[in-house]
């Protein structure tokens, strides 16, 4: 389907004034750009306009397609076209095998937020400890490990060019490796020596005036954002590995084996319009889920997708209780019968989204007035059967859910867990590059918890925000978890997750947390950065916790290394140091051996 915010938008240019139409539903006039501010996007319910008053140049008539538009007015190198996106990166230097043949060392500095050096290396690694032998299959890693290119830095971590990292264990033995993720994105910034598409926080910066049109006309078409998957990384029920982030072009097929691109997972439905989805979509052996958001309607639609299928079906929609845009849709949690549809008051911001620079909160916005909901959606009728007011929340990452009962198996609550920031968007600045750089070792870390959800489904429309434990069991900071994936939506004891260890600027521990004892076990290295605690069951196990727990390090002195810690009693059981840094990564998966 063509993006209908591109099919409802037209550009008009007459005598001396041009207007750009962009229908949506927020109410505010702002200036959008300090290099030409003359720009005015008003916005009033139903539609906006992009008034461009003084540009009395261009005395033609036009009623063209935005997309048509964005094609002919962009300068050659913003334009994305065939020739950019199709570029082939140049030929990849011999692969180095062993680890003696020594990649790049990144010069002793933290390895977390230093660019990866090469495109790719794979080889053994010398285990100290004990690798379970029931340990089988790859550990693949995604995550933004490349911060510039040619001259130009990335200031946000999220800005980053995938890097994907493998830990693959077979009897007792690890052959790691790594790679860039060959976005249409990446290979353009190779090519042209700097980024050509919008990234989390950065935009290509317009040559000129019309280009600048041309942007903002590609943004709307969905032609100019990203597609640089570097968030996370998932197992379809039916075994393509994709990679994932916020935009949904940047949906990208890899081999797990060689990390090798295949090529975008192309969604066959109705959809690709609405141009993004959350970044964590919930994944099993039988289905793909996820919430993408409506920002023309302010509202969520919740998707399913069958193993071997590139189709979304609508289970159901949900219209936003606050405004004006719908709440950031990260992830989500879902229980056994319901999804829960969580309405952030850090909302998408359709003017921020616009903006050539950066803003404190990026293309959101925090809108404490229209306050914080959650929607309770039935996964079988995609009916709507709870909204509740909670306190204000922010965060990234929902931990699991699952449903309370009676005697009689009626379900009287609904408990959601995440790692809550306190409803403090200042996490989302501390994230910036600079700051990650420059405050190691100082205590800046904003303050988060776990928290808990508690949503009565008794009709009564408050639900309550509460902290499952004393955050001091984790030094205040937590994010980045995981659980047993077989409890899923079910009642549950453990969750694996980022802690804090005092003073420090990021979360720089593994912890495991038991929510029934209210208490956290917390593994630390001095100055290190672990990445996400990914739990993986032992075959056969009937113990929640009865399996191991995989991360990978990046280490003080620009080392890299994985660790495998025990489950049960998060003792680290082995270890495995890469002949070079590893930068720090989000999200991982697991892909068993056959
Ligand atoms: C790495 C991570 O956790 C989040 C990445 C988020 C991204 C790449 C978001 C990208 C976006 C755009 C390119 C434009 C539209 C808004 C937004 C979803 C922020
Ligand atoms: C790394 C992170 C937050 C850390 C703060 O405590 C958030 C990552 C979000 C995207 O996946
Ligand atoms: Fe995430």
């Amino acid at each position: 389907m063509a993006n209908y915010l591109q099919l409802a938008s037209t550009l008009h240019a007459s005598q001396n004034k041009t207007s750009f139409h962009v229908f949506t539903s927020s109410s505010s006039t702002s200036q959008i750009s300090p290099t030409y501010p003359h720009i005015h996007m008003t916005m009033s319910a139903g539609s906006s306009s992009l008034n461009l008053s003084s540009f009395g140049t261009q005395k033609r008539d036009m009623n063209l397609k935005v997309a048509h538009v964005a094609a002919r007015l962009m300068p050659p190198t913003h334009r994305v076209t065939d020739d950019v996106t199709n570029a082939i990166a140049p030929p990849l230097p011999p692969l180095p095998r062993t680890q003696k043949e020594e990649t790049k060392s990144n010069g002793g500095r933290l390895a977390a937020w230093t660019s990866i050096k090469q495109e790719r290396w794979e080889g053994e690694l010398q285990v100290e400890g004990d690798i379970p032998l029931w340990l089988r299959g790859t550990y693949l890693r995604n995550g933004p490990g490349l911060w510039h290119m040619g001259d130009y830095h990335f200031r946000h971590l999220f800005d980053g060019y995938a890097t994907l990292v493998k830990l693959h264990f077979e009897d007792g033995r690890l052959v790691a490796g790594h790679r860039q993720l060959e976005s249409d994105a990446y290979r353009a910034a190779k090519k042209n020596r700097k980024i050509c598409y919008r990234e989390f926080s950065e935009t290509p910066k317009a040559n000129n005036f019309l280009a600048y049109i041309g942007d903002i006309a590609s943004l709307f078409s969905g032609a100019s954002l990203t597609d640089n998957a570097n968030t996370g990384v998932v197992k379809l029920g039916d075994g393509r590995v994709v990679c994932l982030t916020e935009t949904q072009k940047g949906s990208i097929i890899i081999n797990p084996n060689t990390l090798e691109t295949l090529g975008k997972f192309e969604f066959e439905d109705p959809f690709g319009g609405l141009l993004l989805h959350s970044a964590h979509p919930i994944v099993t052996e039988n289905e793909f889920l996820t919430l993408i958001p409506d920002l023309v309607h302010p509202g969520y639609l919740a998707v399913r997708m069958e193993p071997g299928s590139n189709g979304r079906r609508v289970i159901g929609r949900v219209n936003c209780r606050g405004g004006p845009t719908p709440g950031w849709v990260h992830s989500f949690p879902v229980t056994e019968n319901y999804i829960i549809v969580p309405e952030m008051p850090l909302r998408y911001c359709v003017r921020n989204l616009l903006r050539a620079e950066p803003t404190p909160l990026y293309k959101f916005e925090w809108h404490p007035q229209s306050r914080a909901f959650l929607h309770v959606m039935c996964r079988a009728s995609g009916r709507l059967v709870a909204t509740v007011d909670v306190p204000l929340f922010v965060t990234f990452h929902f931990i699991n859910a699952y449903e309370e009962t009676d005697g009689d198996g009626n379900v009287t609550a609904i408990i959601a867990d995440c790692c809550e920031h306190n409803a403090d968007t200042s996490i989302l600045d501390k994230l910036r590059l600079n700051n990650l750089r420059s405050s190691i070792g100082q205590d800046v870390l904003p303050n988060a918890r776990v928290g808990r959800f508690i949503i009565p489904m008794d009709g009564t429309t408050y639900g309550r925000l509460e902290a499952a434990l004393d955050p001091e069991e984790h030094g205040r900071g937590m994010d980045m978890c995981s659980i047993n994936p077989s409890y899923l939506g079910k009642p549950y004891r453990y969750a694996y997750a980022c802690g804090a260890r005092r003073p420090c600027n990021f979360p720089n521990t593994l912890t495991k947390i038991d929510l029934e004892e209210k208490t956290a076990k917390n593994w630390y290295e001095e100055a290190a950065i672990p990445s996400e605690p990914f739990f993986v069951a032992r075959p056969g196990a009937t113990e929640e916790d009865d399996g191991v727990v995989i991360s990978i390090v990046s280490g003080k002195h620009g080392e890299g290394y994985a660790v495998v810690l025990d489950g049960s009693t998060f003792e680290e059981i082995a270890r495995a140091k890469f002949p070079y840094g590893l930068p720090y990564g989000l999200h991982g998966c697991w892909i068993p051996m056959d």
